[in-house]
């Protein structure tokens, strides 16, 4: 797509913010603010102009700043992150009372991190729209801080971001000036930031909080977040399968997707398939409670499927964090299983086109595990 002029991108704001306000009107809802602290998302509204219109605000915003101020800035973005990790750290959003406001030493005495250091912290969040201080001193929710209140597995999905990822994410520079033509799984940004011989998944697994906290986040953002298993639900036509199908949701984490498949599909017989202590804690939890079609089964997936002659082997967001070796496999490791006809479907990011990529995906998975999203056609 070939770059536009200030004026072009002016004139697809002005069309884009019009007909998302149309929308609104039209539907009877009232035009949102960052201010409010009702959660809710102009992208529901209408997602095609949504996404159009945060990608022209992108484009301008780079125009208008110029090279030196955008990239300094993009350089420092890792500051957005750490400020929203200790915000979820140490719970503020839910230190805040809905509707009102609390002091910057209340807060500070509540967390128990120090005033100074959390006013800081706080005043950098608010210039990303994650609370708003008014009258001085005094720290209200946004739209932002209000839907941390809301979601507290999306907020595990935060503190893992925080806490897993982000340590591995600055040493991506390292790792590729370390080992610029690996594919190993223990030559990445984490295995740097960590000195950790371990692959990404070992070392979760001897961090037994964080390996909770990570699961617990996949859930967030399958329910909330960036990769909704709805989208998952209504992109396969699974009502045109048998009827009493069997389905593996293999790498199923704690059962977050297989639940509610099995809800729309009471028939099916699912069985979700992970690393032993995934598996441990979700029947612990029993966060299968209530739900007789879905069982749980401890499996790697690199060692040969034990449920033969399933209908459908699931692997939802599984590839993008194995290196094409491992993700060849993992794939062969089914093979004794399938019966003629069974199905393998595969849930993942792809990358469609040079002029419309998704700018991010691919570099946060390499970042952890020498893997990538895959591009159209590969
Ligand atoms: C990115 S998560 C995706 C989880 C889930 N499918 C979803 O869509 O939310 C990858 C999952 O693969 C699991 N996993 C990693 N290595 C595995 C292995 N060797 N065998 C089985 N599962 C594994 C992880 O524990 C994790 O639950």
């Amino acid at each position: 797509m070939k770059g536009r002029t200030i004026g072009e991108l002016g004139d697809s704001v002005s069309r884009l913010t019009s007909a998302l306000e149309k929308e609104l009107t039209s539907r009877g809802l009232e035009s949102p603010t960052v201010d409010d602290e009702t959660p809710g998302s102009l992208s529901e509204i209408d997602p095609q102009a949504a996404r159009e219109l945060i990608e022209t605000v992108r484009e301008l915003e780079v125009l208008v700043q110029g090279p030196r101020q955008t990239l300094g800035l993009m350089g420092l973005q890792v500051h957005d992150s750490s400020s929203l990790g200790a915000v979820v750290l140490f719970d503020i959003p839910n230190l805040v009372p809905p509707g009102g406001s609390s002091t910057y030493a209340e807060l500070s005495a509540k967390s128990g991190l120090d005033e100074d250091r959390l006013t800081r912290i706080l005043r950098y969040a608010m210039t990303n729209f994650i609370f708003r201080e008014g009258p001085a001193g005094h720290v209200r929710h946004t739209v932002l801080s209000a839907h941390l209140t809301q979601s507290p597995s999306f907020c595990d999905f935060l503190r893992t971001i925080a806490l897993v990822f982000n340590p591995a994410n600055t040493c991506l520079s390292i790792a590729l000036q370390r080992f610029p033509n690996t594919q190993s799984m223990t030559q990445t940004g984490h295995s740097v930031a960590r000195h950790t011989e371990q692959t990404f998944y070992d070392w979760l697994d001897n961090n037994p909080d964080l390996r909770d906290s990570f699961d617990r986040g996949m859930e967030g953002i399958s329910r909330g977040g960036q990769r909704l298993q709805d989208t998952d639900l209504r992109a396969y036509p699974w009502k045109d399968l048998p009827r009493h199908s069997i389905v593996v949701d293999v790498g199923g984490s704690g059962g977050h997707f297989a639940r509610d498949l099995a809800q729309l599909h009471p028939e099916f017989t699912i069985i979700v398939q992970d690393l032993p202590r995934v598996i441990e804690v979700a029947l612990k939890e029993r966060r299968g409670k209530g739900v007789t079609n879905v069982s749980y089964q401890a499996h790697s997936f690199f060692d040969e499927q034990p449920v033969r002659g399933a209908d459908v082997y699931f692997m939802r967001h599984i590839f993008h964090n194995h290196p094409d070796t491992e993700c060849v496999a993992i794939l062969n490791a089914l093979l004794p299983a399938l019966k003629p006809g069974a199905r393998v479907l595969v849930s993942e990011y792809i990358v469609p086109s040079a002029e419309n990529v998704d700018r991010d995906l691919g570099s946060k998975a390499m970042r952890r595990v020498s893997s990538h999203s895959r591009f159209a056609g590969t």
